[in-house]
């Protein structure tokens, strides 16, 4: 039997058997932790044919130490902590799950945009404190919102902001201003699109800060910003600062650097707890997208392993 290493937080937890379904084709799963160090994960790597990643680094040393391995499938879209370059020169290919999770992570963008603009979080904690007292929020369907990488999660959020009725904007830097305008956008340069909105929602890769302080001097004052994709995409100091200082109107994350060990970022501290509403990266966790997750990185993990080209496979030139 060979050995599947899954260190993605979700494998196999939807309705699907995926564990049956590996078992079939003659081989085991086997769960590691999600969030590793290279020594803790070495052992399982060691006898590794196929590894489900999840967020957590797949680097050079970690492939070094999985010499049966002859296939990463990344459980999800983003591959920002694969090396993929090493990957290549190692002969082992990568997969990922485009598309898996897209309305799970669109619903969740649009659930965190309702919890800014209606302050839903906040009412929480002031009801459970006895305070029935009221914040006056602002309306989905009035705002200008602009959208900041428009692949499929980009463009699921465009769809239900039709149903609201709001403005949309949207700037992408791989596709043609007519592919957006068909899709339920206006097109504009990033640099317009932060001077013009109402609120923000960031949908672009990790590996890039677009929102630093001086991007934060050229927003509409009480901007709201949704970040439902990577840390990394945002200066989280800078929006500290913008936050206290008024000129972020709030700050609505499904991730913050450091994940598990978020408690050091400067975003949750005591005196910004009513403009930050944080979640613990579970735009993706819904029954539908762990099961699409599992599935497409589990075929692509069994192809690969029975000899097959698998269906999804990522580029290191892209
Ligand atoms: O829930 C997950 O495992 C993360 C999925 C998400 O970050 C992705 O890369 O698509």
């Amino acid at each position: 039997m060979g050995v599947i290493l899954a260190t993605s937080r979700s494998f196999s937890d939807g309705d699907l058997d995926l564990v049956g379904r590996a078992r079939a084709a003659g081989h085991e799963v086997v769960r590691g932790p999600a969030h590793h160090g290279l020594a803790e994960l070495a052992p399982l790597l060691a006898a590794a044919e196929g590894w489900i990643a999840g967020t957590g680094p797949v680097t050079d040393e970690h492939l070094a130490a999985a010499p049966n391995l002859r296939v990463v499938a990344r459980y999800g879209v983003g591959t920002e902590a694969v090396d993929l370059d090493a990957a290549l020169r190692r002969g082992i290919p990568v997969t990922n799950t485009p598309g898996a999770n897209a309305d799970a992570v669109a619903d969740h963008a649009v659930g965190l945009m309702l919890a800014a603009l209606r302050f839903i979080p906040d009412g929480d904690r002031r009801v459970r404190a006895g305070d029935w007292s009221v914040r006056r929020g602002r309306e989905l369907g009035a705002a200008t919102v602009g959208i900041v990488g428009f692949g499929r999660i980009g463009q699921g959020v465009a769809r239900r902001l039709g149903g609201f009725g709001s403005r949309v904007l949207a700037t992408d830097p791989f596709l043609p201003a007519d592919v957006l305008v068909e899709r339920g956008a206006e097109p504009i340069d990033l640099d317009e699109l932060f001077r013009s909105a109402d609120l923000i929602t960031l949908h672009a890769p990790g590996g890039q800060t677009l929102v630093d302080a001086a991007r934060l001097d050229s927003i509409r004052p009480g901007l709201i910003l949704v970040n439902t994709a990577r840390p990394d995409l945002v200066d989280e100091a800078a929006i500290a600062d913008a936050l206290r200082d008024g000129r972020l109107g709030a700050y609505a994350a499904d991730t913050l650097n450091g994940d598990t060990a978020a408690s050091a970022s400067p975003l949750l501290a005591d005196d910004l707890a009513d403009r930050v509403t944080v979640t613990p990266h579970l735009g993706a966790q819904t029954t539908q997208a762990v099961d699409n997750m599992g599935s497409m990185s589990l075929d692509d993990v069994l192809a690969v392993l029975a000899g097959r080209s698998p269906a999804h496979p990522v580029s290191p030139r892209l």
